[in-house]
């Protein structure tokens, strides 16, 4: 099936400063692409450009085949925007609010039904301005999907949510995917791209530095096989393992490995041999926050070069 979102080699400046530095992905129908990455990396600069709000100053975008800056009548009206900040009329209540964007489209769900969406329908004749930040996010939410989208752009869309409307909104972004909904979502919430997305970019100044499903992005990092020895045991009795060797401050042993199988196999055996009990052992896979500290914290034009060199 044809990608819904094509981004290729896109670039964005703001006067002499090139916020956007070469971008490229695919999203295809029904997936949840996220765009990762530390502050002013260039998600937001990345997806206005891509809803069709800017021209890019280099590449080409495609959204539904089209191109969503030049065709934006065209494109319009089958994208839902959520933007970092939505802004709508403060005296309005929140039906009014939900009314009057109706009217713009040609054809919107009931609105009684997107506030049930977002579970603000017991807000609905409150006034825009006594909302709190988490249920005017969810406005804005309810705005975004009102349009029936084929497309649907989250920009941050649980940034100041309580834990329990982070689900709900995950549960109707699922919802969404599953009827073909297309979403490109930035996050600064890596669970919520854990718990989200089918695949994701992690972007660090203006580049795309890590790609792909959570799986391939964490594999990037090592293992960590942990455990505590007991106190008549050195640590210069372990045998050589592949990995490098941590010792952390409570006497606790981290090996940090590609090859977690041989590491634990290795272990185990010399432990086995030995008669050496390896309290709390513990084996995991990195997590996304590891992979995600490494690209903020390292130089970014070497890991871009890697990753175009593996793309
Ligand atoms: N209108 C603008 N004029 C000038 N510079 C801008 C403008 N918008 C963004 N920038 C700059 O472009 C860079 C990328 O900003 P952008 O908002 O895209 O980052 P981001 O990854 O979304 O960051 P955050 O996570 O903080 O929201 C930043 O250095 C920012 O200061």
């Amino acid at each position: 099936m044809a990608d819904v979102v094509e981004v290729s080699d896109v670039r964005r400046s703001f006067g002499d400063y090139e916020a956007v530095r070469g971008v490229t992905f695919t999203v295809a129908r029904g997936e949840l692409f996220a765009l990762l990455g530390t502050n002013g990396a260039g998600k937001t600069s990345t997806l206005e450009v891509v809803e069709g709000l800017a021209r890019p100053s280099g590449g080409w975008i495609r959204v539904l085949g089209r191109d969503p800056y030049a065709d934006r009548a065209a494109v319009r009206p089958r994208i839902g925007v959520m933007l970092q900040q939505g802004g709508f009329p403060a005296d309005l209540t929140v039906t009014e609010t939900a009314v009057m964007w109706a009217g713009t489209l040609t054809a919107p769900r009931p609105v009684a039904e997107a506030l049930e969406l977002v579970d603000l329908a017991h807000r609905a004749g409150v006034p825009v301005k006594q909302l709190s930040g988490g249920e005017r996010r969810r406005l804005d939410l309810a705005v975004a999907v009102l349009g029936r989208p084929d497309v649907l752009f989250l920009d941050e869309p649980t940034t100041g949510l309580d834990p329990e409307s982070r689900r709900n909104t995950w549960q109707l972004v699922r919802q969404l995917l599953e009827d073909g909904v297309t979403v490109l979502l930035t996050t600064h919430y890596l669970d919520e791209a854990e718990e989200l997305a089918d695949r994701l970019a992690i972007m660090h100044r203006g580049r795309i530095v890590r790609t792909g499903t959570v799986a391939e992005v964490v594999a990037s990092q090592p293992a960590t096989v942990a455990f505590a020895l007991p106190p008549a045991v050195t640590r210069d009795r372990l045998p050589e393992l592949p990995g490098t060797l941590v010792l952390d401050h409570g006497g606790r042993v981290e090996l940090h490995t590609d090859t977690m199988q041989a590491t634990l196999t290795g272990l185990l055996l010399w432990a086995r041999e030995h008669g050496v009990e390896l309290r709390d052992l513990s084996a995991r896979p990195a997590s996304l926050e590891q992979a995600f500290l490494a690209v903020a914290s390292s130089e970014p034009d070497a890991q871009a070069e890697r990753a175009e060199v593996a793309a």
